[in-house]
């Protein structure tokens, strides 16, 4: 059964709007931020690292976004460029914006923070006008993440991205991507995510970052199926929560729901878990297959990025995903 059409014949598979930024990981893991001494740098930004993720199991991708014009903006620009993500539409700012940093506390394989630096970014900086709609037009998919919602005129180039999408039948995946710091109150951060969500044909996110979206509904027990049921209303076709290491569930238009279990990783840190999900659900459902496969892929994925130190540089390719789930059949990775 096919749940959602993807457009045939685009030049792009995939495209993500929002931030770029950089990750700076805790070398000496296991350690608070107050004793960690050394960071390894690598791009970041959950919609970074998805798109990354899409284009190394060998999807077409494009990014639209702003960087600083400076040597952190310059690094990101050209890791995207080796990865083979067109930056056609990564616009450079002129104002003295910087890039944000997240520099990431790894207490231990289940206690894991991120601590942010989110002052006058450049990603929050993109403008409606710099959004290319050609670029939309020419994606299969287009995939928007809540954080870039958070500020104007970031809000207003994501609201316009997905006036274009809809425009052109793009595909409209959500990733919630919830981040508490960069908004202001509860009550803002549920209307912009629920306007948004209303456009959307994929709905991704965790359980906490629905109940931020239900401050003004009712879902005393936070039943997934009353989450979910919400957005068939509108135009979303296929809705799945997260539940960490408790595996997900995907509830479809069609009143189906299916549930996919975690697989078995050596946990070096546990972020950059949901990013990788969904780099594997979407490229296993660009692929045609079914929704417990793709669920499946990327869980697969998501096991390999936390067995790892980074997001964006370890996300996997086919092989990697496909040699990982075999390792598992066999028994041979044991979770640490
Ligand atoms: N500790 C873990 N062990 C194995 N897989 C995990 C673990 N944590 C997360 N995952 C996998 O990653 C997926 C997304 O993780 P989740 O933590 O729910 O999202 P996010 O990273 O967005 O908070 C899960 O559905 C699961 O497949
Ligand atoms: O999204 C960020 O700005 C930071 C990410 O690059 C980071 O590594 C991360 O937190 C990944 O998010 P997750 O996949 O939702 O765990």
């Amino acid at each position: 059964m096919t749940y959602v059409s993807f457009p045939a014949s685009r030049k792009k598979d995939f495209t993500a709007i929002g931030r770029l930024c950089i990750d700076l990981n805790a070398n000496e893991i296991n350690r608070p931020m107050e004793e960690t001494m050394t960071f390894t740098k690598y791009v970041g930004g959950s919609p970074a690292n998805i798109t990354i993720g899409m284009s190394r199991l060998g999807m077409e991708t494009a990014f639209i976004g702003k960087i600083a014009g400076d040597q952190m903006g310059r690094f990101i620009q050209s890791y995207l460029e080796k990865n083979g993500i067109d930056t056609s539409n990564v616009v450079t700012d002129n104002t003295g914006a910087v890039t944000g940093l997240a520099f990431t506390e790894i207490k231990s394989p289940t206690d894991c923070s991120i601590l942010m630096y989110r002052d006058n970014v450049a990603d929050l900086l993109l403008q409606a006008s710099e959004v290319q709609e050609q670029l939309i037009a020419d994606s299969k998919v287009l995939l928007i993440s809540g954080t870039a919602l958070a500020q104007s005129p970031s809000r207003e180039a994501v609201i316009q991205a997905l006036t274009y999408a809809k425009k052109h039948s793009t595909i409209i995946v959500f990733d919630l991507d919830y981040r508490p710091y960069t908004w202001t109150s509860d009550e803002e951060t549920a209307v912009y995510y629920n306007l948004a969500a209303e456009k959307c044909d994929i709905i991704l996110g965790t359980r906490e970052e629905f109940d931020m979206m239900e401050t003004f509904e009712n879902n005393p027990d936070h039943n997934d199926q009353v989450t979910a049921q919400k957005w068939f209303d509108f135009s979303a076709k296929i809705v799945i929560i997260k539940h960490g290491k408790e595996g997900s569930i995907a509830y479809t238009r069609e009143g189906l729901s299916h549930r996919a279990n975690s697989y078995p990783a050596r946990v070096v840190k546990t972020f950059g878990a949901g990013d990788s999900y969904a780099a594997g659900f979407l490229y296993g459902l660009m692929q045609g297959w079914t929704i417990e496969r793709s669920m499946s892929y990327g869980s697969a994925a998501a096991s390999i990025v936390i067995s790892s130190h980074s997001c964006s540089d370890a996300m996997p390719t086919v092989e990697q995903v496909d040699d990982y789930i075999e390792r598992c059949n066999r028994g041979e990775i044991v979770p640490s």
